[in-house]
């Protein structure tokens, strides 16, 4: 713990209070937002390009000669230092790959690789992982927003999962329109949120969807990266002036800003301006012109201070020598900077990551904590504390789960034109099989074609499936990878959720399937062999899921993951005991068989709808040319070991299997879109 006390944690302004009711540290029912100011002191981060582990490598497709290549080190930010205070808009502002996105990452704890150096301070408290994420919100630059929810939907499915559990569904509900009225989303709130298939918000509508996700826990701190991007004039204006009534109520807003138009500019309370990663100028809005005119750069008349002082602390490559000129002119007001600030730099004491990490354990294990009420840090690490504990009472996995599995058939089951297009192909697909084996007979050359049938229609659905799953998962990871670094729900109960999801339109899907065929080949038609050969299809195509989940789960891109779904489907088909006889495959081999959940279904639907059969076979015929009956048949294809329960519990094997390893896919691998 740093030694001099100082006062921190300043108010600005008069504010309107916010409270949740909640049981809490030191026996207090009630805890208002906490006003936090947000101080960087000295924040360095580095990044070196380390090759990764072999198989990262090889997943990536990457080159032998590239694996050699030695790591090279990027300083992204060198030595940052501001103050955002709460009731106030801040602003980092700079040109492109300045920093932007890497500082606001580094004080939310969001990078994955690098070094970072220096202290972020809540108040006088050091930040930590779960310190930052219990009080801040972090909005990223693009929306990530499920287009069949409508507004309301949207923000209730969040609210639902991060609201403390105490809250009724009455205060959820309620939370929910007043963060839409706060947004004046409400003209808008039953619309969906769309994209670019689906009508619905405006652009900058939906980026206040987003910033309303945040606004539900009622944040103290909240970071934006870029709000305004992609908008038009009038509506970035709009959002900014959202933000900055925000920051009255007392919040401290912090986000990054490429070039801002004047108007929005007179809104920013302070500003920052990076340059390389450097900061070049850091104060009050309204200073910055008159700090850089004493350094020698007055902003010529008629034209935007931002967009003029953003240029000039950009390098500027478009020859030789203006490129020389520019760094040097940036390297002076970075060094201008550094004299002025340092003479204003004021010594901070703070309770440092260790201390607040031993504190946090304490709340963990509901133990008293050993405040020391003579110091100043005391009352905000104490109001940090109660803002952890109230995270801490978000619901637990049950909801999560019941959440996440009302989500996943809300967005299927509105997505209409999903639906019919699967359902359409089913019955495609079962018609173009029905056609080809219209009307079995049961003569000596129609043996085959009853096999044929039996494994056609074992394979071509669950073949179809794979490509189709391993994308709509690698699409849900849009979203999925930042609903779990916003810690909005736990892996596990996504991944409950979603293969529970699944399981009712894949039933209809196998229905619309199994009909067409039924009836134009002419297959018994009893009560028990239609209920079987729809059970055996069903859990056939559904193990066929789970192999493209697990693909998916486990593969960084759906080409990959297809490629390798497929690999796996085909040995699976070569080793089903239809191209190649069971009994011929050599014992080495024959584990393959074993597992295989192509073969267990194939033998199954053949017990099923041939073992009782008789074949009409010419008396001259010896049986292994026409086999009389169906065992004889079956027995020929060596479909004869075990019956429909050893069938059964090799489906279920496979079942399990593949989901026990996707499972571990999800949980340890991260589920990172393809785009990011
Ligand atoms: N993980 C990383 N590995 C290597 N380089 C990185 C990494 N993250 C950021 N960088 C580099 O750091 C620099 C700053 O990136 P950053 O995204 O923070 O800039 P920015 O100011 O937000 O840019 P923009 O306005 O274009 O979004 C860029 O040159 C970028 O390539």
């Amino acid at each position: 713990m740093a030694t001099s006390d100082s006062s921190v944690g300043s108010s600005a302004g008069p504010r309107e209070e916010e409270t949740f009711i909640v049981g809490g540290l030191g026996g207090s029912s009630t805890t208002s937002k906490v006003p936090i100011d947000l101080h960087v002191q000295d924040l360095s981060y580095s990044v070196t390009d380390k090759p990764g582990r072999w198989w990262q490598r090889i997943t990536h497709f990457q080159m032998p000669w590239e694996w050699m290549e030695q790591g090279r080190t990027n300083q992204i930010l060198k030595n940052v230092s501001f103050k955002a205070k709460s009731g106030e808009l801040m602003a980092i502002m700079g040109g492109s790959g300045s920093g932007k996105t890497s500082l606001l990452d580094v004080i939310a704890c969001r990078t994955t690789t690098g070094d970072v150096t220096g202290h972020v301070l809540l108040n006088s408290v050091s930040r930590t992982k779960a310190l930052i994420e219990s009080c801040a919100g972090y909005v990223r630059q693009d929306d990530r927003l499920i287009a069949h929810l409508t507004v309301r939907e949207t923000l209730l499915f969040v609210a639902q999962l991060k609201l403390p559990k105490s809250f009724s569904s009455r205060r959820v509900s309620e939370r929910v329109d007043e963060v839409i009225a706060e947004l004046g989303l409400k003209h808008v709130a039953q619309t969906k949120v769309g994209d670019a298939n689906v009508r619905g918000l405006s652009g900058g509508e939906r980026r206040r969807v987003s910033i309303g996700i945040h606004l539900l826990i009622l944040p103290s701190v909240i970071l934006l990266d870029e709000p305004t991007s992609g908008l038009d004039s009038f509506t970035a204006t709009n959002i900014i002036r959202t933000l900055s009534h925000l920051a009255r109520k007392g919040r401290t807003i912090v986000m990054s800003i490429h070039q801002p138009r004047f108007d929005i500019f007179s809104m920013i309370d302070s500003l920052m301006i990076l340059s390389s990663g450097r900061v070049v100028y850091d104060g009050p809005a309204n200073q910055m012109v008159d700090y850089f005119a004493s350094l020698g750069f007055p902003c010529p008349e008629h034209t935007n201070p931002c967009d003029f002082y953003i240029d000039l602390a950009t390098v500027d490559p478009t020859n030789r020598e203006r490129e020389e000129t520019s760094r040097q002119i940036i390297h002076n007001l970075h060094e201008a900077f550094k004299a002025s600030s340092s003479a204003q730099a004021e010594v901070v004491s703070f309770v440092d990551s260790d201390e607040v990490q031993r504190s946090m354990d304490m709340v963990r294990c509901r133990s008293p904590l050993p405040f020391d009420s003579g110091k100043s840090y005391t009352k905000d690490l104490r109001n940090l504390l109660k803002t952890y504990e109230l995270q801490r009472e978000a619901p637990g996995f049950f909801t999560q789960f019941l959440v996440i599995l009302i989500r996943f058939l809300r967005v299927s089951s509105d997505d209409y034109h999903g639906i019919l297009s699967k359902v359409v192909h089913a019955i495609l697909m079962s018609l173009l099989l029905g056609t080809i084996y219209v009307d079995l007979k049961l003569d000596e050359q129609s043996v085959r074609d009853w096999f044929g049938i039996m494994f056609m229609v074992t394979v071509m659905y669950p073949y179809m499936v794979i490509l189709g799953l391993a994308k709509q998962c690698h699409e849900e990871r849009r979203f999925l990878y930042f609903e779990l670094q916003d810690k909005l729900y736990s892996p596990v109960a996504y991944y409950f959720a979603r293969v529970l999801g699944e399981i009712p339109f894949h039933l209809v899907y196998v229905f619309f399937y199994c009909i067409p065929i039924y009836t134009i080949a002419g297959l018994k038609m009893d009560m028990y062999s239609m209920t079987m050969f729809f059970i055996i299809i069903s859990a056939s195509v559904f193990t066929s899921r789970c192999l493209a989940m697990m693909a998916a789960a486990l593969m960084p891109t759906f080409q990959i993951a297809g490629v390798f779904a497929q690999i796996i489907f085909s040995l699976l088909l070569m080793s089903a005991g239809f191209f190649l006889n069971l009994d011929s495959i050599i014992p080495e081999l024959s584990w393959m068989s074993d597992i295989n959940y192509i073969r267990w279904s194939f033998q199954a639907l053949s017990i099923v709808e041939i073992e009782d059969l008789k074949f009409d076979c010419n008396a001259s015929l010896v049986p292994t040319a026409c086999p009389a009956t169906g065992s004889q048949a079956l027995a020929q294809y060596g479909l004869d070991q075990g019956g429909l329960g050893i069938a059964a519990a090799g489906l279920g094997g496979s079942v399990v299997f593949f989901l026990t390893i996707t499972l571990i896919g999800i949980r340890f691998i991260p589920q990172k879109p393809q785009d990011d």
